[in-house]
């Protein structure tokens, strides 16, 4: 993760003039008979539509707005895909995570083990409950994308249902290992403002026993499933999975790219929310005057709610940033991203800022809280 430093980051956002949306969906869908037909982005001029955002300052504990439905909250600007359904939008049926077309891990990757204790160090990580078999998917998803800015994403409402993004998250905070990570930038002790935990080894040939600097862990069984079905309905690849969970409203992440070098160009992340709504702000890097435009370019800012996935790709950690900022009395959320590194020191980088060096949090289930406990590995060695 590229990033200004953690919790420091406060820039004014970009008010309310422009725009990348030609098309705005308010949170009641319109009857389909009613409903505007897809604008095609045709390039230049998009960005100049209105849209109708909030105001925001970065880090200003502004309370949550996902629940006022009279806001327009997601931004749909239509470019024509194979798996979009435009004219449908209340259709609800769903695919599973069975008979997926290939098994994952592939069976020719020597290095994605199935978990075991060791992968799993330095805590096993049992199955998941069989109401989680199978996975319930929403597979139709609303393009955004505007090739003057460089914006390109992909948004599964609701991509899996809410009873199993509710099991899947009550599973992942009791079985799963956390971290507060600390470390050092230029001099300065940062404190990660959320719980993270990641599991995977990038693509290379290094056996997992090579890695002098962590011990990368095998994703778990239920993850690698997820994994699969969002492999296939984004037609990438991924090899990590990065877990973070905000316990808080006053947890949170600064903006940042995930442009690293170690994923190379223009990578494909996909981004899963599970329990509390959380706003998600997506800042282009030269937004007070867009090289192209000469223009200011607007904040983007997107309420991510229960079970929904978004899809960054194309340029979009190259020309934009994004973050997740505090918000007054928001609660628990979980954000599960899937990425593909490919070499050695996206390993030892995602190791390193999301175990770090101990101390381990484990989840209280009666006091439904993280509790630091005793571990003999925190995951990264010295
Ligand atoms: O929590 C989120 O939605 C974003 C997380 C993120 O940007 C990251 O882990 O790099
Ligand atoms: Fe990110």
């Amino acid at each position: 993760m590229k990033r200004s430093l953690e919790s420091t980051s406060s820039p004014r956002s970009s008010k309310r003039q422009a725009s990348l949306a030609s098309f705005l969906k308010p949170k009641t869908a319109p009857s389909p008979a009613k409903a505007k037909p897809p604008i095609i982005a045709n390039g230049e001029g998009n960005e100049d539509r209105p849209i109708i955002l909030d105001d925001d300052d970065e880090g200003d504990l502004k309370p949550l707005t996902p629940f006022d439905k009279s806001k327009a909250k997601v931004i749909d600007l239509f470019l024509p895909s194979n798996n979009t359904n435009l004219n449908n939008p209340k259709q609800t049926e769903r695919e599973t995570d069975e008979n997926l077309p290939t098994p994952w891990p592939p069976t020719n990757h020597p290095y994605h083990p199935p978990p075991t204790p060791t992968y799993n160090h330095p805590i096993l990580i049992p199955p998941p409950p069989t109401s989680l078999h199978p996975l319930h998917f929403n597979v139709n998803p609303k393009i955004i994308h505007n090739p003057t800015t460089d914006l390109d994403l992909i948004y599964y409402k609701s991509f899996i249902d809410k009873s199993s993004s509710k099991e899947l998250m009550n599973y992942l905070l009791e079985n799963l290992p956390w971290y507060r990570v600390k470390y050092t930038v230029r001099g300065m002790n940062i404190n990660t403002p959320r719980y993270t935990t990641v599991f995977g080894k990038d693509s290379t040939e290094i056996p997992w026993s090579g890695y002098m600097k962590c011990r990368p862990r095998a994703v778990p069984e239920v993850m690698q499933r997820l994994m699969r079905k969002v492999e296939q309905v984004t037609s990438s690849q991924f090899n990590f999975c990065l877990i973070n969970y905000y316990s808080s409203g006053l947890d949170s992440i600064s903006y940042h790219s995930d442009s690293e070098s170690f994923l190379g160009p223009n990578p494909t992340i996909a981004s899963l929310t599970l329990g509390y709504p959380r706003d998600f702000h997506l800042r282009h890097v030269n937004y007070k005057n867009h090289p192209r435009t000469g223009k200011e370019v607007p904040v983007e800012k997107f309420t991510l709610e229960d079970g929904d996935m978004v899809i960054m790709k194309g340029k979009t950690q190259h020309e934009w940033e994004h973050s997740v900022p505090k918000r007054k009395s928001a609660k628990g959320r979980i954000n599960i991203t899937f990425r593909k590194g490919i070499v050695r020191y996206a390993t030892e980088n995602y190791y390193n800022y999301n175990v770090g060096k101990g101390p381990l949090y484990r989840w209280d289930s009666e006091e439904k809280e993280m509790r630091e406990v005793e571990c003999s590995d925190g995951g990264v060695k010295s």
